[in-house]
């Protein structure tokens, strides 16, 4: 079971990466042969806009109830009767990276620009705070886990023959400042564009949308999971804009409801500093 689970993980995780390469050319309209605003449909008597609209929403809906279901505990419990524990995460993984590359492929442009500022100062600006935006998603996917994120650590460790890693909460440096810097940078990526078209501000609206959803159900799994711990964070830090005036804020010690351990100390005195 150690070699084929480390194998799906690997498979998994390596298509998760294509997905999220495709995901930067579909959004910017750059290098990939179908992007937000190119390509389908030149048959069908050219669709109706009605027909592309609901298509697009039924694909971002089929991404939100498999990514939104499936990231519950009590789906988890259920489903890790059905699949190894040890891949369920890669499973995951994978189902959100095969909608999203549907997604990607079916995608409906719909006509009509409200801003088209290639070529001009702002535009470049905007196209740069985009490329920021998914700078961002990837650095903060590191700051908390990354290879625990998409599934790699969990088939590592059983491939060493280690139990599985209980979750940790985790206050690094990004999360210090907003609680969630990763939708921070999908909401800049998407947004953040030279030319927004009619499908380009759909998507970024219902992303948007999915989102907020998102961190409700998220936070109350978080609440469940980590208790005063959570909630003490919450209190300090803001959800996607920092607070004025509170950035640096020794959170992961105040939070933290046992006195914690000396190298805690230390670590916790470095960063202080280091942000003050
Ligand atoms: C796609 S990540 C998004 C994380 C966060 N919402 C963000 O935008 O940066 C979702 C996973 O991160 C976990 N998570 C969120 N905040 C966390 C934290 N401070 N420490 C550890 N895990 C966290 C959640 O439990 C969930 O499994």
């Amino acid at each position: 079971m150690r070699l084929p689970a480390t194998l799906y993980g690997g498979v998994a995780y390596t298509i998760f990466l294509v997905t999220f390469l495709y995901a930067i050319g579909f959004v910017g309209n750059v290098v990939v042969p179908k992007s937000i605003d190119a390509g389908l449909p030149a048959s069908a008597a050219e669709e109706s806009l009605a027909l592309s609209l609901l298509v697009d929403v039924l694909l971002l809906g089929v991404f939100a109830i498999q990514h939104s279901l499936m990231a519950r505990p009590a789906f988890k419990r259920w489903w890790t009767r059905v699949v190894p524990p040890v891949v369920e995460r890669s499973t995951y993984v994978l189902l959100a990276s095969l909608a999203l590359l549907v997604l990607f492929l079916e995608w409906r442009p719909i006509p009509g620009t409200l801003w088209d500022l290639r070529a001009t100062p702002l535009g470049w600006a905007l196209a740069g705070t985009s490329a920021l935006g998914w700078a961002l998603v990837l650095a903060s996917t590191f700051q908390i886990d990354h290879f625990e994120l998409f599934g790699l650590k969990q088939v590592w460790r059983h491939w060493r023959g280690r139990a599985a890693a209980e979750p940790e909460f985790r206050v690094p440096p990004f999360y210090r400042h907003v609680r969630h810097p990763i939708y921070v940078g999908f909401m800049l990526a998407f947004w953040s564009t030279p030319v927004m078209s009619a499908g380009h501000l759909l998507f970024a609206a219902m992303t948007s949308a999915y989102i907020l959803v998102g961190i409700a159900f998220e936070e109350r799994d978080l609440v469940a999971q980590f208790g005063d711990r959570y909630r003490a964070y919450r209190r300090e830090v803001g959800m996607l804009l920092p607070r004025l005036g509170a950035a640096g804020a020794p959170v992961h010690e105040r939070a933290e409801p046992h006195p914690p351990a000396r190298d805690d100390l230390r670590e916790a005195r470095t960063w202080i500093r280091w942000w003050l």
